[in-house]
């Protein structure tokens, strides 16, 4: 690995050692990296590379076959996914699993609804849900059902954010979007990182590369470059993976 990163200090999230195998097949290769807090952080590779995997890892939705994983110093290697979210872990929604029946406001409510979010924010469960509500843009009282895929991806997203957490994992939120939509996502993922880390899977590298603070590039299951931006995309491998 090419490290061109610059010093950071206090990691919001740490890995060391991990590896992940389907069966014979070893996925995530040994990783060893760390995110400190309140960054917007891109990861890219080719398709294949592992990316959703080590999402999967993080919030503990895949168990690894090695290694150790540290969010906010605790060790959360064997924590299922909803404690980790408890401690503020968060990770967007899928469309799949937005109450298609129920308001926007509703499903806000569900996923503020946990007495651990209003701890964490400090506010009341009413707010959290006003400010994720302000923050999608859309109207509290439409049925999910009625929404476009664009808005129900930015519902997606607003129901990360009104966990309250900490560090919020961000899986191709752009997918599928039009220009315009990704562009309000993009505005809406700086704003957000104004009260939480992001950690952000991306293909779309015009939108993305603007707004990371530092960038991470997986290939074949290891990390191949990390560091600030243009650093990373100045790195001979990282161009060769690219540019061929
Ligand atoms: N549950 C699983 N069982 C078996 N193989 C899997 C599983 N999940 C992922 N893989 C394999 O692991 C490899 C990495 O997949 P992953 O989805 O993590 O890559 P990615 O970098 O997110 O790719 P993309 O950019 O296409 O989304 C692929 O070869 C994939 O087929």
């Amino acid at each position: 690995m090419s490290d061109v990163s610059n010093a950071a200090s206090g990691a919001a999230i740490a890995v060391k050692g991990l590896k992940k195998a389907f069966g014979s097949i070893e996925v995530i290769r040994g990783i060893d990296i760390s995110f400190p807090h309140r960054e917007r952080h891109l990861i890219i590779g080719p398709n294949g590379a592992g990316k959703t995997t080590f999402f999967n890892l993080l919030n503990g939705q895949y168990a690894p076959s090695a290694g150790r994983i540290e969010f906010l110093d605790a060790d959360v290697t064997h924590m299922p996914v909803r404690q980790r979210a408890l401690l503020g872990l968060g990770r967007t929604f899928q469309i799949a699993s937005l109450f298609q029946d129920l308001s926007v406001r509703d499903n806000l409510s569900i996923a503020a609804g946990a007495p651990e979010v209003a701890a964490r924010s400090g506010r009341s469960g009413e707010e959290t849900v006003d400010s994720a509500l302000r923050f999608s843009g859309l109207d509290g009282d439409r049925a999910v059902r009625h929404l476009s895929y664009g808005e129900q991806r930015r519902l997606e997203i607003a129901m990360g954010l009104a966990t309250a957490p900490k560090l919020l994992l961000l899986d191709e939120p752009m997918a599928g979007l039009t220009q315009i939509e990704r562009g309000l996502v993009a505005e809406r993922i700086v704003e957000l990182s104004a009260s939480t880390g992001i950690l952000l899977i991306e293909h779309d590298l015009e939108v993305a590369l603007k707004l990371a603070d530092r960038l991470t590039v997986l290939h074949l299951g290891q990390v191949v470059a990390h560091g600030a931006v243009d650093a990373v995309m100045d790195d001979p491998f990282v161009r060769k993976i690219y540019l061929g």
